[in-house]
């Protein structure tokens, strides 16, 4: 709890990097649970991005449990910090100018709505990797879902810990007839509702 702080402002701001990239900052939100597709989306997003010559971070949950929150488990009191932190960093990568792509399972509505209310106007960008369970399960790639089932992992979303799926966000990507599209497809998806909104330019 700092006392005597004091804000310092900088000669060159957000409105001059954003010039200097042509590009609007914003933080695009994948959330979903494990092996919904957010780290495949987040890779397709930016690679699409890259070759429209727009610049992107990825902050991926898993990557920064290795370095910045890696102090930090999967118990409730966790995760709330866990996302509490990474919201204010993809702020921070929005303020620079990028396109700031987080992707981290963020179960609890609060905790996302509060990242939302973090970011100034509509640059808050909400995607919902709306997959079942039964598909998510299914992929496990880690192998992490099988480890919950038998009881050695505690506390895994969707098995025996809750996932508040969004109420309004943005983009909701789900599977249809049983099929989930593909990850270029959904990132041409969210690429179409960034351009719609004049995140692509800075005219
Ligand atoms: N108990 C439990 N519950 C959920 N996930 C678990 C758990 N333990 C480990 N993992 C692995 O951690 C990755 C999720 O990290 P996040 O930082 O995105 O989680 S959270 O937003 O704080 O809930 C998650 O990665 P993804 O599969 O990419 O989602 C898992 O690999
Ligand atoms: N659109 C997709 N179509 C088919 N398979 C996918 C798709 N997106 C992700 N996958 C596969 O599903 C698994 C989980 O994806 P991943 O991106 O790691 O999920 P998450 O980051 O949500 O845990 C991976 O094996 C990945 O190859």
């Amino acid at each position: 709890m700092s006392t005597n702080i004091f804000w310092q402002e900088s000669p060159i701001g957000k409105t001059e990097r954003q010039k200097l990239l042509n590009q609007k900052g914003c933080v695009v939100w994948i959330t979903g649970l494990s092996g919904s597709g957010k780290s495949t989306l987040a890779c397709s997003l930016s690679r699409e991005l890259y070759t429209r010559g727009k610049l992107s971070y990825i902050l991926d949950g898993d990557n920064l449990r290795h370095g910045l929150n890696k102090d930090l488990g999967f118990k409730a009191e966790d995760r709330v910090e866990n996302i509490r932190r990474v919201g204010e960093v993809a702020k921070l990568f929005a303020d620079a100018g990028l396109i700031c792509i987080a992707s981290l399972i963020s179960p609890y509505r609060k905790d996302r709505d509060a990242c939302r209310e973090l970011m100034q106007g509509s640059s808050f960008i909400e995607v919902y990797m709306n997959m079942s369970l039964q598909l998510c399960e299914a992929r496990d790639p880690k192998g992490l879902y099988k480890l919950a089932r038998a009881g050695k992992i505690k506390g895994f979303t969707g098995i025996d810990d809750p996932y508040e799926s969004p109420l309004n966000c943005e983009i909701e990507l789900k599977e249809k007839e049983g099929e989930c599209p593909s990850p270029v497809t959904m990132a041409e998806e969210v690429i179409a509702y960034l351009e719609a909104k004049g995140f692509l330019q800075n005219q």
